[in-house]
């Protein structure tokens, strides 16, 4: 089997938002790209539906990096929104963004994000996961359809579960949180840091030749 130069994690997400946060605390790490299904169970709550899709997310990437003879630490996460019973996931039109925001309009609901590292062992088939998930509550001020047709257009909600994103122009719907700022964007990075500190793997790497995606 390979390693990287330079690289401590296999990054399995296309998504911008957890690569920015990964690389914030200085991970040296590569994207993996890997197809994962995302379809909820009948009646899985939400924490249990993150984790789930978290560990298949960091699942799918091991198998890549695996046929591709690579080694590493690989790191999955998936992030999904709860109102009232009901989960919310990316509106794929104006029409479910508006279902979406009227739901949160005014109210509070929780932002899960599930976090699955999975860990080579000594022996080349094995491997050790762990899976962690975190909650935050977000509180929203009212919102009008007329602004949720403004947000439609800019182009934000579409690919954000809940339809919205705290860390862009949806911040100005957020009146308050409770909990880890980076679960809401996608990955909690104090869930991450802990895995690294168990894990042995280098945080806060400022050679700015090597810090980031490699
Ligand atoms: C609530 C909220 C969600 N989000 C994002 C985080 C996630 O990227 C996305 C939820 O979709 P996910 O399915 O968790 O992730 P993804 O499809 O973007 O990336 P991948 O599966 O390849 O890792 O919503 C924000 O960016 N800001 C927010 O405020």
């Amino acid at each position: 089997m390979l390693t990287m130069n330079n690289v401590d994690v296999l990054l399995s997400s296309q998504s911008p938002r957890r690569a920015e946060l990964l690389r914030q605390i200085g991970v040296r790490f590569c994207k993996i790209n890997a197809e994962c299904e995302e379809v909820l169970g009948g009646d899985e709550s939400a924490p249990d539906y993150v984790q789930r899709l978290a560990s298949d997310k960091a699942q799918a990437g091991w198998q890549v990096a695996t046929a591709e003879g690579l080694r590493l630490p690989v790191l999955g996460s998936d992030t999904t929104v709860a109102c009232e019973g009901r989960i919310l996931e990316k509106p794929s039109s104006l029409d479910e963004a508006m279902a979406m925001l009227r739901h949160l309009s005014g109210g509070v609901h929780q932002v899960y994000t599930g976090v699955s590292l999975i860990y080579p062992g000594l022996e080349e088939a094995e491997y050790q996961q762990v899976t962690r998930v975190a909650k935050t509550d977000v509180w929203m001020r009212p919102i009008s359809d007329a602004q949720i047709e403004a947000y439609w257009k800019t182009g934000e909600p579409k690919d954000k579960a809940g339809g919205y994103g705290i860390q862009g122009f949806g911040s100005a719907f957020v009146e308050k949180i409770s909990g880890s700022f980076t679960n809401v964007v996608g990955l909690p990075l104090e869930i991450v840091v802990q895995l690294c500190e168990e894990y042995n793997i280098p945080i806060w790497q400022n050679d700015p030749n090597e810090i980031g995606e490699q």
